[in-house]
């Protein structure tokens, strides 16, 4: 299968449990909750998305013709030697296109294996790291997994609703936009009251990285 992904690149995982880890980031094209345009976004699923995933024309994207050579490129970003590899997929939505075949490739790299996603779609057998992030209108169907990381505040989608599934970490992530100081007071607050819940911040945002 070939996979259409729209930026490739090292970075530090900026966002939830595993904050601050050497990491290449594949970030693959295409959502299932929303198009990418900026006129569909209103009538969207997920309205508040803060990544621009249409296409393959970003830093290190294309489309890769299999997954060998789309591992090879994972391996080619990565700075970091032999010692601690890993890869996060994320987009978009990159339970899409990530696959048994990749995630074999990667692991025969010696890479561990994260995923980002919105919990609408199954993740395949042997990822590492699974974190959900649950979006309104949609019944979670990846219910348990490494890392809950849910975007706050979501009218549609309170903490309570999720507390009880089967996942080691649970981040509130306050929501990037025009209101995010008030988002963030609002996420402090939550997690002072209910300390299971643990603060994400965007932190590549605030030291300039992507
Ligand atoms: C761009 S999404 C891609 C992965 C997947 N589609 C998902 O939604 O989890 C990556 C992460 O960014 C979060 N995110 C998206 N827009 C955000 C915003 N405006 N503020 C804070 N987090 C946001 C998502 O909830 C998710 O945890
Ligand atoms: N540094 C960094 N960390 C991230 N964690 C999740 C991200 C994402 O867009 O999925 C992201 C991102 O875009 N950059
Ligand atoms: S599900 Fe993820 S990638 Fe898709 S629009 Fe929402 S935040 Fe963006
Ligand atoms: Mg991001």
């Amino acid at each position: 299968m070939a996979y259409m992904v729209k930026e490739l690149f090292p970075t530090l995982q900026g966002e939830g449990a595993q904050s601050g880890r050497a990491s290449v980031f594949c970030r693959f094209a295409g959502c299932n909750l929303w198009s990418g345009r900026e006129t569909d976004r209103e009538a969207a699923a997920c309205t508040f998305c803060d990544t621009d995933f249409v296409g393959t024309n970003g830093p290190g994207g294309g489309r890769f013709a299999d997954a060998a050579t789309l591992a090879r490129a994972i391996e080619a970003a990565w700075r970091g030697g032999t010692q601690a590899r890993h890869v996060v997929f994320t987009g978009g939505e990159p339970l899409l296109q990530l696959d048994a075949a990749l995630v074999d490739a990667m692991h025969a790299h010696g890479f561990t294996i994260a995923v980002e996603t919105n919990g609408t779609i199954a993740a395949p057998p042997g990822i590492d790291w699974i974190c959900v992030s649950p979006k309104p209108g949609y019944d979670l169907v990846q219910r348990s997994g490494d890392e809950l990381k849910l975007v706050y505040p979501q009218a549609a989608c309170p903490p309570e609703r999720y507390a009880d599934l089967a996942f080691h970490h649970f981040m509130l992530q306050p929501m990037d936009g025009p209101d995010q100081g008030k988002n963030t007071a609002a996420a402090v607050s939550y997690c002072l009251t209910h300390p299971r819940w643990r603060l994400s911040l965007q932190t590549h945002k605030l030291i300039g990285i992507p």
